[in-house]
C-alpha cells in the first residue's frame, strides 16, 4: 500500500524537519524534575507530571510561567510580575541542565532517523525549546549525527507556530517549501508548517492540549513514526517491530 508520504511526494521528501519535544523525545520528567525544583526553592507547591505534560509546547518561559501561576491559560499567567518570571526562568533552567537528559525516544524514531539517513535525506531539528538544551537530549541517546541544523526557540525573533523557523531552517538546508515534510505533536508545528507552505505530519502521543489536530492539516496523523514511514521500510526489509 503506498503511504500518504509516498503519495504527496511522490518517493520520499528531500528534507525532514522534526519537532523535538513529544515528537523525537518524551521529555516531560525531564522537564517536571525542573518545574519542581524551582518550585520548591520558591516555596510553591510541587505540580503533578501530567499536569507539566499539558504546560509543555510553547518555549520555557511559557512553561515557567504556567507552573508558577499552576494553570495553562488565564488572567492568573498575566498577573505574575515580571521579576518573578525572570528569577522562576533562572531557576528552572539552573535545574534543567541537570535533569534534561531525563527523557526517552519514543518507539519507532530512531528506525525511521536511520532510514531516512539512509536514503540520503537531510534531517534537522526544530523546536521551540532554547538550542543550548539540546545537546544534552540528543548526545545520551546517539542522536546527534542525524541532523544537520538545530533550530531553538530562541535563536530567532518568533517561534512556532510563526513560520520564520521553517523558513530560515529551509534555506540552511537549501531545499524549497515543496521539498520538505515537517514533522510534529503540536498545532504550534502544523500551523508553522502550513504557513511556510511545508506538508506536515502529526503524531498523536505528544503534547497536543487535547486539541484536533486533524483540523491543522497534516497529510498524516497517527500513533508511531514507523507507521508513516511503514511501507516504505517493508520494501526495504527493514524491521519496524
Ligand atoms: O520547549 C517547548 O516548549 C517544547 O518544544 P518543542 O515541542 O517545540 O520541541
Ligand atoms: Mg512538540
Amino acid at each position: 500500500m503506498i503511504s500518504a508520504i509516498e503519495a504527496h511526494f511522490s518517493g520520499l521528501p528531500k528534507a525532514v524537519l522534526f519537532d523535538l519535544d513529544g515528537t523525537l523525545v518524551d521529555s516531560a520528567p525531564g522537564l517536571a524534575s525542573a518545574v519542581n525544583a524551582m518550585l520548591r526553592e520558591l516555596k510553591r507547591p510541587e505540580v503533578d507530571l501530567s499536569s507539566v505534560r499539558q504546560w509543555i509546547g510553547n518555549g520555557q518561559e511559557t512553561l515557567v510561567r504556567r507552573a508558577l501561576s499552576g494553570c495553562h491559560s488565564g488572567p492568573e499567567l498575566g498577573q505574575l510580575t515580571q521579576s518573578e518570571v525572570r528569577k522562576g526562568l533562572d531557576l528552572f533552567r539552573r535545574h534543567y541542565q541537570e535533569s534534561a537528559h531525563e527523557c526517552a525516544l519514543f518507539g519507532g524514531v530512531r528506525e525511521t532517523l536511520e532510514h531516512l539517513q539512509a536514503q540520503q535525506v537531510v534531517m534537522a531539528i526544530v523546536t521551540n525549546k532554547p538550542v543550548e538544551f539540546v545537546p544534552s537530549i540528543l548526545a545520551p541517546l546517539q542522536l546527534t549525527g542525524f541532523f544537520t541544523v538545530v533550530l531553538g526557540g530562541e535563536c530567532l525573533p518568533e517561534k512556532k507556530p510563526h513560520p520564520l523557523p521553517i523558513h530560515r531552517c529551509l534555506e540552511k538546508l537549501a531545499v524549497t517549501p515543496a521539498q520538505a515534510l515537517m514533522v510534529g505533536d503540536s498545532a504550534n508545528d502544523l500551523i508553522a508548517a502550513r504557513e511556510a507552505g511545508v506538508a506536515s505530519l502529526a503524531l498523536t502521543y505528544g503534547y497536543h492540549q487535547g486539541q484536533d489536530l486533524q483540523a491543522f492539516g497534516p497529510i498524516w496523523l497517527g500513533d508511531s513514526l514507523a507507521d508513516a514511514f511503514g511501507s516504505q521500510y517493508d520494501s526495504l526489509g527493514v524491521s519496524v517491530t
